[in-house]
């Protein structure tokens, strides 16, 4: 039973007063998390399995009532939130001031750095990491902010390799954030719409690594990606042609038989550091990246893409993970308050 579930007998949903939510968090010492999250977010994370292993563990998770202030809500342990727009980072912003004892996953101002396509993968960049297990780095981009006409001649003057990705620079979970487009020459590239991202297009075999993280724990999968772009295709071909969203899209490539050097995982200490120092630069504990391997190069990898809470619900055992993400999350506070 869900209790944020239950309806009255209007129909209408039910939240637990904020009296009964205190006496279930002090007398049986459950983890409250209170969550604020889009229809199509509950629908593909909080699954039954995960509520109920979650209840098992004493964790119980509410619904965030949107139309009332956040500070009557709850008491909570810990928040949980993936929405957009500006009064909703506001209020966060300031119940995160005012109650300082509530773990707010994660803090607004640092998702809202992976909402902008150039500062998302700066991080990436600046770490420059490359050691015995392999190099990560960036595909080469360039930002268009307004004139599409200019694009011609700042892709020239910039030495941009074609084929290349237009990306809306806006990441903001909007569909019309995630309409991408391959261009094969600049020219075409005029049709576009700026603010956009041109990034070079990495042939890496046509699978891509997805890499979630959720606080320390790690884990991998394998996703369909768009196939390599051979130099007579390039040579042959001209135009810009837009392509739906095809890593979510994508059926998982797990059990797919494919080349083992274009099926080999990134090796897990390479993903380790990369991860680490990715949680502590951008602040966050909920993301993954889109990783590729420069086909032919086995330790040349590219981070081409960052999201914040992405679809945990793909993720082999999520549950377990997840949950014991929220206890550790609430014994390290605990620990820290009685030192
Ligand atoms: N530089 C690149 N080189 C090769 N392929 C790329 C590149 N950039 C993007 N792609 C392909 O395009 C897909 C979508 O790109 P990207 O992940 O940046 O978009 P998105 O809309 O943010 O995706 P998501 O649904 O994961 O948020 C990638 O999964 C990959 O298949
Ligand atoms: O739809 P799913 O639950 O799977 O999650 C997808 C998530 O959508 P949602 O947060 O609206 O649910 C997307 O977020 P926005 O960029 O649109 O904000 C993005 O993070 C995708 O990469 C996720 O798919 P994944 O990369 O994990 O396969
Ligand atoms: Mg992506
Ligand atoms: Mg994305």
């Amino acid at each position: 039973m869900r209790l944020n579930d239950e309806n009255d007998e209007e129909g209408g949903p039910k939240t637990m007063s904020h009296c009964s939510i205190g006496h279930l968090q002090q007398e049986k010492s459950f983890v409250i998390v209170g969550y604020a999250l889009t229809s199509k977010k509950v629908e593909s994370f909080l699954k039954p399995k995960l509520e109920g292993l979650a209840r098992n563990k004493g964790i119980l998770f509410v619904a965030i009532d949107q139309n009332r202030p956040l500070s009557d809500q709850g008491p909570f342990d810990i928040v949980l939130h993936k929405l957009t727009g500006k009064e909703w980072r506001q209020i966060l912003e300031e119940y995160r001031r005012t109650h300082p004892e509530v773990t707010v996953l994660d803090p607004p101002d640092a998702i809202q750095h992976l909402h902008n396509r150039q500062s998302m993968l700066q991080c990436v960049a600046d770490m420059n990491l490359s050691d015995t297990y392999g190099k990560v780095g960036v595909p080469r981009q360039l930002v268009i902010k307004r004139d599409s006409s200019s694009i011609p001649d700042a892709v020239t003057k910039a030495g941009l390799i074609l084929p290349l990705v237009a990306k809306p620079l806006v990441a903001d979970g909007s569909a019309k954030s995630h309409e991408l487009s391959l261009a094969y020459d600049e020219y075409s590239l005029q049709k576009l719409e700026p603010p956009l991202v041109l990034q070079e297009f990495v042939n890496h075999g046509g699978v891509l690594f997805k890499v979630y993280i959720v606080g320390e724990a790690i884990k991998v999968v394998r996703r369909f990606s768009l196939p390599d772009v051979t130099k007579r295709e390039l040579s042959k071909n001209a135009g810009v042609f837009r392509f739906p969203r095809v890593s979510c899209a994508a059926a998982s490539a797990d059990d797919a038989d494919l080349d083992p050097s274009v099926a080999e995982l990134p090796p897990r200490p390479l993903l380790e550091r990369l991860a680490k120092e990715l949680r502590r630069r951008l602040g966050l504990r909920l993301f993954n990246l889109d990783i590729i391997r420069e086909h032919g190069r086995r330790d040349h990898f590219y981070v081409i893409d960052i999201n914040y809470f992405p679809g945990y619900g793909k993720m082999p055992g999520y549950e377990h993970i997840f949950t014991d993400f929220l206890l550790s999350l609430v014994q390290s506070r605990y620990k820290k308050r009685s030192v």
